[in-house]
């Protein structure tokens, strides 16, 4: 028997996630030999509990049901586990929050039947983890304006519908939020910087669609730094837009960078997020590490493909003993899984040079 362990938010999405789910379950009612086991989540913080207690009774397939926030707390959940406990599981989501970037960024197909059929059946492939101060993230952690706007995304009435909210904390927090004095370590390379926002994207992507980190990718070993400069508010108005298809690196105070270890000192404390929640202040420390869970999904399949094939051109080559690129990875797509052990975090004491990105 196929068991499949989900671990439901029934607040995510506004309450969508139990339409949602219900609609997913008959579905998957349907598929011989499947057997669904469903816990919901009491609070905020116990989709973590649930997903490492999934994993130490043995169910090999978790599946988050809810937005970023719910995976965030799923992934801490299996982090603490030991690499060989990880190795041994395939995790998933069912998008059902305001915003899924995590689901956009693996691919995750919203038509039930199809994700139906690749939660039941589909291939896990490993994927990196980003960690910031200890606290775990899939998708993109920062410092600067974009903390600020998810602070404040937090704080809306719960009304405001998905990519709204984050369009609405934006404007809101534009007319407050003054640029900042950073120093940002690249793989020890030391950049002094006035930045309205530095992004580390594990992921190309966060608040429901906006690539910030256009071109990364969860499965290379590495992160895409994005290190927007001293904009001005009104260059801030007329970017915002762009960040939609990615285009905002275009810019000329817009730079862009791959590294594997990244840390941010700044003048004052900056509030940092993680995947949208605020975990820590700065100064912050940033490693990638690679291959550290199982992803139900298709990796390279991320909504952003076309900025990240533009993008890759551009990179800098790679020695043999790296990770692929985007360019010189093989065709997405379902196949065969590659197995690669999970990683342990503080085993990969890799110290490499930040990278330039010219995305122009
Ligand atoms: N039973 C619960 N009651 C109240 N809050 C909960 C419960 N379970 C989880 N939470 C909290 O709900 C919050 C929102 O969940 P989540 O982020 O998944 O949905 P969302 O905000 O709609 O989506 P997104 O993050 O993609 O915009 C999380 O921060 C989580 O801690």
């Amino acid at each position: 028997m196929n068991e499949l362990l989900f671990v439901v938010n029934p607040v995510a999405g506004h309450g969508r996630s139990l339409r949602v789910f219900a609609r997913l379950r008959a579905v998957l009612e349907r598929v011989p030999g499947v057997r669904c086991v469903v816990w919901h989540t009491r609070g905020p913080g116990h989709a973590r509990e649930l997903a490492e207690r999934a994993a130490l009774e043995g169910y090999g397939r978790i599946l988050a049901v809810g937005g970023d926030g719910t995976v965030h707390e799923a992934l801490n959940g299996l982090m603490a586990l030991s690499p060989a406990a990880r190795g041994r599981i395939a995790f998933g989501v069912v998008p059902a929050g305001s915003g899924n970037d995590f689901a956009r960024n693996t691919g995750i197909p919203r038509d039930p039947a199809a994700l139906a059929t690749l939660l039941a059946s589909g291939p896990a492939s490993p994927m990196d983890v980003g960690v910031v101060n200890g606290h775990y993230f899939a998708n993109v952690a920062g410092v600067g304006f974009d903390a600020e706007v998810a602070r404040q995304a937090n704080r809306l009435p719960k009304f405001v519908p998905g990519a709204l909210t984050y369009v609405f904390a934006a404007l809101w927090t534009l007319s407050r939020y003054r640029n900042a004095a950073v120093r940002i370590v690249l793989d020890g390379e030391i950049l002094e910087r006035r930045v309205m926002l530095v992004a580390v994207g594990n992921g190309a992507g966060y608040g429901g669609g906006m690539r910030i980190c256009p071109g990364a990718r969860m499965d290379d070993g590495t992160f895409r730094v994005v290190v927007a400069g001293d904009l001005p508010k009104p260059s801030v108005l007329s970017l915002l837009p762009k960040v939609f298809s990615g285009r905002h690196v275009e810019h000329p105070l817009v730079e862009v960078y791959d590294a594997r270890h990244v840390r941010i000192e700044a003048e004052r404390p900056l509030a940092v997020q993680a995947d949208g929640e605020i975990v820590a202040a700065s100064p912050l420390s940033l490693e990638v590490v690679p291959s550290a869970v199982r992803v139900i999904g298709l990796l390279g399949r991320s909504s952003d493909a076309t900025t990240r094939d533009h993008a890759a051109t551009a990179w800098a080559p790679r020695s043999a003993d790296e990770p692929p690129t985007a360019g010189t990875s093989p065709a997405p797509g379902p196949g065969p899984v590659v197995e690669r052990p999970v990683a342990d975090p503080h085993q990969d004491g890799r110290v490499d040079t930040g990278r330039r990105v010219d995305i122009a």
